[in-house]
């Protein structure tokens, strides 16, 4: 039997992508795509709906999923830990219903927050730069936010230092945004997708990690995975290396 998709967010860059993907599939169907102003209702019969659409609505979008039982995989970013409780609660009284929230599908993106967080307890200095087309609304990225997140928590456990940093004075932003301790940079140029650099340094040497997608069907084999495996991971699940085995 084909798993049914529905799309929220179908009229997107990444819904739109996603809608062809599961097309392609010969195990998934397309139960619908939904975008501003449509009813969601019971989603076409879906059992998987898919959110690609902006922080402000994505929440919404999947208490009403989760609230029906309907599995729901979700891309969009923006999250934070009241958001995620509100998430987990509602999963709560719909057990059995499975959802997964992750800042980044591609595979390299996934590989990349592993390998930084590895690296970072070995290094006196990490700062992270994300790239990102000129579109993207919000900042810095949900990925370079949660690599962030990753790389402080590895750093913690093994109880590294801060990061040297002599400046006393200087422009507002010219040290980025400071997630977890760590500074992310933000640019957002045309001609770019979606790009994110680790850079570790100790006296003497320096380790960059750098992905980059220059197209969004990079994000389809992620994004598929999450789709096909959701059902067998009831609650919730934040982020996509939790169904890698990584
Ligand atoms: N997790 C990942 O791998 C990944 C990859 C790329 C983008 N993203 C994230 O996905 C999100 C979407 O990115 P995008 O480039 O496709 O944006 P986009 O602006 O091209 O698409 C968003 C779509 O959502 C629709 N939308 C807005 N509010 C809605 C609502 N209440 N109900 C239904 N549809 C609604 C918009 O009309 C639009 O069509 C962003 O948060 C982005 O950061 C995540
Ligand atoms: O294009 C976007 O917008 C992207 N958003 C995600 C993020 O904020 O991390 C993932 C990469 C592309």
């Amino acid at each position: 039997m084909s798993i049914r998709v529905a799309v929220i967010g179908a009229a997107g860059r990444m819904g739109s992508e996603v809608c062809r993907a599961v097309e392609a599939a010969e195990d998934l169907e397309l139960a619908g795509g939904f975008d501003v102003g449509d009813e969601l209702g019971d989603l076409g019969g879906a059992h998987v709906a898919v959110d690609f659409t902006v922080p402000d609505a994505t929440l919404d979008n999947v208490l009403h999923c989760v609230g029906r039982g309907i599995d729901v995989v979700v891309g969009t970013t923006g999250w934070d830990d009241d958001r995620l409780a509100t998430v987990r609660g509602v999963l709560d009284a719909n057990p059995g219903t499975g959802a997964l929230i992750a800042p980044n599908f591609a595979l390299g993106a996934v590989l990349t927050m592993k390998f930084a967080a590895e690296a970072a307890r070995f290094y006196e200095s990490v700062e992270i730069v994300e790239l990102h087309h000129p579109d993207k609304v919000d900042a810095p990225s949900g990925t370079a936010v949660r690599t962030a997140e990753l790389v402080a928590a590895s750093r913690r456990e093994a109880g590294v230092a801060p990061a040297p940093d002599a400046t006393a004075s200087g422009l507002a932003g010219a040290r980025g945004a400071e997630v977890d301790g760590v500074p992310v940079h933000a640019v957002r140029l045309r001609g770019l997708v979606a790009h994110e650099e680790v850079l570790l340094g100790s006296v003497g040497e320096t380790l960059t990690i750098r992905h980059d997608s220059f197209d969004r069907v990079s994000f389809m084999p992620g994004v598929l995975i999450g789709v096909r495996e959701v059902g067998r991971h009831p609650g919730l699940t934040v982020g996509l290396e939790h169904y890698l085995d990584l």
